[in-house]
């Protein structure tokens, strides 16, 4: 028997960060439990939400303004989600008079607050750089890890760097950025036994020092218009290897993000839009 969602008829706001696109459901009051058989129905265009890559859950918190739940838009649920940190932190800020919120999510606490006209920048904390915290399944140097792509002797992707953001990233330096290019490697890499929680796969070509042109296989949910924590991940990558400073804007299929790597706190700031698209009520999957 086909299971339904108990949560029929719930409203949602679909909003994008740089492209990203979420579906956002407010679970302040009534709780929001899908399955990861009903996120894929969601998430699925026939279902008739657009499609998305992540779908978030917005709950009650007791040590922040609120706790945002992330699932990629294959059913799996995720530790935590860049850019929709900032569009939650967009409702939030605007449903309060509030500065700055703090939004949990299972990857740790962010901070938001607004920049500028339907821009938010989130304060994401410190970059997790050893091998068992990206994590990696052996010990690593994470500036530069033991991964290839292609032949043995002529690889067409190397040494990419590792950094877990909250969830799990690599960074391939490359000017190959193809789709059939992204997608073809980007769907090997995320699988590869090395990393036990699967990852998040950058293709970074880095155009000057505070310059990045990004694209990303996202884990779970495959080639997107942007990835805030992917975007965190290749300015850490390529600061740390010395190809950028520590601070860039990194364009994305969907925008441009500023990311800043602050030397005195340890913390990555990422700044860039936010949009609401529509409203609506979830179908029933
Ligand atoms: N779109 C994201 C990341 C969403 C989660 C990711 N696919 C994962 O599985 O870790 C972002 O903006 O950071």
């Amino acid at each position: 028997m086909k299971a339904t969602m108990t949560q029929a008829a719930r409203p949602y706001i679909r909003m994008n960060g740089a492209g990203n696109a979420f579906i956002v459901v407010q679970a302040f009051e009534e709780g929001f439990h899908p399955t990861e058989g009903q996120v894929r129905a969601l998430a699925d265009p026939a279902a008739g939400l657009g499609g998305f890559d992540q779908l978030i859950g917005i709950e009650p918190s007791e040590t922040a303004d609120a706790f945002m739940r992330v699932w990629n838009a294959d059913g799996s649920m995720v530790e935590t989600c860049g850019n929709a940190l900032r569009c939650v932190g967009w409702l939030l800020l605007e449903a309060t008079d509030k500065e700055e919120v703090v939004i949990d999510t299972l990857g740790g606490p962010t901070t938001a607050r607004r920049a500028g006209d339907h821009q938010v920048t989130v304060d994401m904390g410190a970059p997790r750089l050893d091998w068992a915290e990206v994590p990696l399944a052996e010990e690593m140097d994470t500036r530069g890890i033991e991964l290839q792509v292609g032949p043995i002797d002529a690889p067409v992707l190397h040494t990419p760097g590792a950094v877990s953001m909250g969830n799990p990233h690599v960074v391939f330096f490359t000017d190959q950025q193809d789709d059939a290019f992204v997608r073809g490697s980007g769907s090997l890499v995320e699988h590869h036994p090395l990393f036990p929680e699967g990852v998040n796969v950058g293709f970074a070509k880095v155009i000057d020092r505070n310059q990045i042109r990004l694209r990303v296989w996202e884990r779970g949910a495959g080639l997107t218009l942007a990835c805030g924590t992917g975007a965190c991940a290749a300015l850490v990558a390529t600061a740390r290897r010395g190809l950028t400073d520590r601070k860039a804007t990194v364009v994305v299929d969907g925008g441009e993000l500023t990311i800043d790597w602050d030397e005195a706190s340890g913390h990555v700031f990422m700044t860039g839009p936010v949009e609401i698209e529509r409203t609506g009520l979830l179908p029933q999957v």
